[in-house]
């Protein structure tokens, strides 16, 4: 399980979350949802240890990410995939593939990775940028399935593909939570959110304001649209 109480974190002198709280249990799919620039992403780069929140807790699976470097944190079984996807340039597509550590017995084999995403098995000695937008999501997800994460933290994976991609990363999230790992999802697009989750998380102003059942998203999409701005 995942879990963050009253966690306050800045860039510079810049304030951006004010107390966050919110807990992720364990083989759950949870959502971080909110207008745009209410801390959802600066939420993700506090769990990584990216950015060090300066005040509050973050436990996962009873041990406390506070002070812990970000290489640790990974190593701890936490797998980020970041909005830009951080696919790099001069690497292959198989090396981008195998580019990070394996931190757990649970560690998808390439070939698994292969059979689910032919594309990225045909194009495994290509730059690893010559892929569309959707190929590289995918590679980039297919990344940390591979290192054996069983906590994974996705920022916006569906945004600005095409509906047929977003159908795909769909299935794959729901077929990563059958095989009990745990996540939790930075997304804008509600339909798509509540196709995955189980819970929502309502971001605002650096907390989190309110949280949802699956259910009642569905039940109040309208107001929640109305809500988002979107
Ligand atoms: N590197 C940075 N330096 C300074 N301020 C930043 C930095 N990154 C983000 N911010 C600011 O922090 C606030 C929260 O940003 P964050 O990216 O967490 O929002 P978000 O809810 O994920 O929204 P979005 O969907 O736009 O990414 C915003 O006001 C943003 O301008």
């Amino acid at each position: 399980m995942l879990a963050l109480r009253d966690v306050h974190a800045y860039y510079g002198e810049s304030h951006i979350l004010h107390g966050m709280t919110l807990t992720v249990d364990s083989g759950e799919v949870a959502t971080l949802v909110g207008r745009n620039g209410v801390g959802k992403t600066t939420t993700l780069r506090a769990i990584t240890g990216i950015l060090p929140p300066r005040s509050g807790e973050i436990v996962l699976d009873g041990v406390s990410l506070i002070g812990r470097p970000s290489d640790r944190i990974a190593r701890l079984g936490l797998g980020y995939v970041p909005e830009e996807r951080g696919i790099l340039s001069t690497l292959s597509v198989y090396e981008n593939l195998t580019l990070l550590p394996v931190v757990g017995p649970s560690a998808w084999p390439v070939e698994r990775i292969f059979d689910a995403f032919p594309n990225l098995k045909e194009r495994a000695n290509a730059g690893g940028t010559t892929l569309s937008g959707g190929e590289q999501q995918m590679l980039a997800i297919a990344r940390i399935l591979r290192t054996g994460a069983r906590t994974i933290l996705l920022d916006e994976p569906t945004e600005g593909l095409a509906p047929v991609i977003v159908e795909r990363i769909g299935e794959l999230i729901r077929e990563m939570k059958s095989d009990g790992i745990t996540i939790l999802l930075v997304e804008q697009n509600v339909r798509f959110a509540t196709g995955v989750a189980d819970r929502h998380h309502i971001v605002d102003h650096g907390t989190v304001v309110q949280t949802l059942e699956n259910a009642e998203v569905i039940a109040r999409e309208k107001e929640l649209l109305d809500l988002l701005g979107v």
